[in-house]
């Protein structure tokens, strides 16, 4: 059975899903498009043959054709659309972060409970990029014995001139946060922010870099570099240290050239093309497991989660000390993280 999909947000990251969904996933057609720009979306539907352009994006959520929902439009518009979607019973892959507030997060994970059960997947891709998968079989194996330390750079070429720099900890940071769980199976319970020298590339107003220091559960040390005017390339590496060993994670590439006595290898421009197959796992098992009602990989609730410690980080901005991370209750529906 081919599921209908209908995408709010045709941007650059709504219109790279739109390209993998039409050409490298199976059991999927883009039925319907929206965007706030009217002309963005109609370059959109003419690349997913046959697609419909809605003027609302609500109609497209009600739209009878629609069996599912890719929210790709602006950040403070997540939890809204988010929302509307688990009103109407429709699995939605939500881009991170799920919504800017924890409160709000808080809104949507309420939302699935009325409805007894989860239809949102948030989109942290990671957890489906197959050196993250790596990492995550070998500590698992046990051949790195536990792990002590999780190191983590995450560095943008550029950065939408449009985002205020919280967005270095609630929209790129929340990547790290949320990989930090996942791989390491705990939760963050304290966080300290440090703001290193502000990098002279950036606008005057715009704080970029961060430095977060994350702390587990179990006493795990994460530190999370954020630097998003990095200028050269799209670079996200770490490397997690074990009793035993460690994991380095570096950036896949192709080819590696070797002229004039230096070998080199090709950096990305942005997360596209560091992180395609990511997307497309992301998107093929998101449609896999909505046709059988399920949802996999990061659920409301690790949204909400992950919200939680980016706040946390803002408040010790604020105050400049270690902050607690104040997260509710985990409920039933909602399986706990795996160790
Ligand atoms: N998972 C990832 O790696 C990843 C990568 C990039 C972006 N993102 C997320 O995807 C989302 C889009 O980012 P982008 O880089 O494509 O931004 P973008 O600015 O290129 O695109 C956003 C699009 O949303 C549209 N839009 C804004 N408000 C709208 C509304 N109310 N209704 C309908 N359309 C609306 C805009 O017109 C624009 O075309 C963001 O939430 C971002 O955080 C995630
Ligand atoms: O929205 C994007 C996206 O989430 C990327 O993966 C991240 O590296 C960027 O910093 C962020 O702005």
């Amino acid at each position: 059975m081919t599921m209908n999909i209908g995408v709010i947000g045709c941007g650059l990251m709504g219109a790279d899903h739109i390209r993998t969904l039409t050409t490298a996933v199976s059991g999927a057609r883009v039925a319907a498009v929206n965007d706030a720009d009217e002309g963005r979306a109609a370059g959109a539907a003419a690349e997913a043959e046959g697609a419909r352009v809605h003027s609302d994006p609500f109609g497209l959520i009600d739209d009878a054709e629609v069996d599912a929902v890719v929210v790709a439009s602006a950040d403070e518009t997540h939890e809204e659309f988010a929302l509307a979607c688990v009103r109407a019973g429709k699995p939605v892959l939500c881009e991170k972060p799920l919504a800017t507030t924890s409160e709000a997060c808080l809104r949507v994970v309420e939302a699935e409970m009325r409805g007894g059960r989860p239809l949102v997947q948030v989109g942290f891709m990671r957890r489906f990029d197959p050196s993250y998968l790596e990492m995550k079989r070998v500590l698992d194996s046990g051949r790195i014995g536990r792990a002590l330390m999780l190191h983590s750079v995450h560095r943008n070429a550029g950065y939408p001139p449009a985002l205020p720099d919280s967005a270095l900890i609630t929209g790129t940071g929340v990547h790290d946060i949320d990989i930090a769980r996942w791989l390491l199976g705990q939760e963050i319970v304290t966080a300290t922010a440090h703001t290193p020298r502000r990098s002279g590339l950036a606008r005057p107003d715009f704080q970029d870099t961060r430095f977060l220091v994350l702390e587990t559960e179990n006493g795990v040390l994460v530190d999370v570099e954020i630097f998003v005017n990095a200028g050269y390339g799209y670079d996200v590496r770490g490397e997690l240290v074990g009793e035993l060993g460690s994991i380095s994670l570096h950036p896949p590439a192709t080819l590696t050239t070797r002229y004039e006595g230096l070998e080199g290898r090709p950096v990305a421009r942005d997360f596209r093309p560091r992180f395609q197959d990511a997307y497309r796992n992301e998107l093929q098992a998101w449609v896999t497991a909505g046709a059988s009602g399920e949802v996999r990989g990061a659920t409301a609730w690790d949204g909400y989660a992950s919200a939680a410690v980016a706040e946390a980080c803002l408040h010790s901005v604020a105050t400049g000390s270690t902050a607690p991370v104040e997260i509710a209750p985990q409920p039933a529906l909602y399986a706990p993280l795996a160790a």
